[in-house]
């Protein structure tokens, strides 16, 4: 079975075209003031109206309230809801009501952590695994951060499931292999600052998850 790739945080049409054209299955917007990537409703919409039929659209918010909800599925005609530190009552209700594929992304430095992806069986479609940030940080993901993957060895994962944090082009390859996950997701990893995406880097990563 081919290994899905998600490049999140794109926010130029050079870059968003270097994913499409190396294989992404999903591109990424960032809708979250805080974050060196976040994309306001124009930029979004321009970026949208690139990316073609075979490639979903993902949102990725922090907890966000129905109106970020509702402007940024519209501008960025979004296909799919990527959700961090929202609760499995809010992510059930963002889902009922938006009628898209949502993400839960569950936060990972110990296994205990990995409990919570228990409690959004039957409130998200998929959990993506995420490091955990440190107490105090600015954003919640697209920190570079990686968890340990052996906490994967053998969890019985309640949805269907990503992987992020901290992958790049030279550890996705190892993390494809250590954990047999079915979908990764970068942001960081193919960036040459925060906030700048790097087309080389995104090449290089999804060569390397394609020759897995
Ligand atoms: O990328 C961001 O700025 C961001 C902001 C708020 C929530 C999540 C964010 N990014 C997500 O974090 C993971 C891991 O990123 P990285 O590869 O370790 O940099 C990824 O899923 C991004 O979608």
């Amino acid at each position: 079975m081919p290994v899905s790739a998600k490049i999140c945080g794109l926010s130029t049409p050079a870059t968003l075209d270097a994913a499409v054209a190396g294989g992404a299955s999903h591109v990424g917007f960032v809708f979250f003031a805080p974050s060196p990537r976040n994309v306001g409703l124009d930029l979004a919409a321009g970026l949208a109206a690139r990316v073609p039929a075979q490639v979903r659209r993902v949102g990725v918010f922090v907890d966000p309230d129905d109106a970020l909800l509702d402007a940024a599925v519209a501008a960025g005609r979004l296909e799919s809801i990527q959700l961090h530190k929202t609760a499995p009552e809010r992510v059930a209700a963002i889902r009922s009501r938006l009628r898209r594929d949502t993400w839960a992304a569950v936060a990972v430095k110990t296994r205990a952590d990995l409990d919570a992806a228990r409690s959004y069986a039957g409130a998200a479609d998929r959990i993506l695994y995420d490091a955990k940030t440190p107490p105090g940080a600015a954003l919640p993901g697209g920190m570079g951060l990686r968890f340990d993957w052996a906490l994967l060895d053998g969890f019985r994962h309640p949805l269907p499931w990503a992987l992020s944090g901290g992958l790049d082009p030279a550890n996705v390859a190892e993390a494809i292999a250590r954990t047999g996950a079915p979908l990764v997701d970068v942001s960081s990893g193919v960036e040459e600052a925060p906030g700048v995406k790097d087309p080389a880097r995104i090449g290089a990563f999804l060569g390397a998850v394609t020759r897995v």
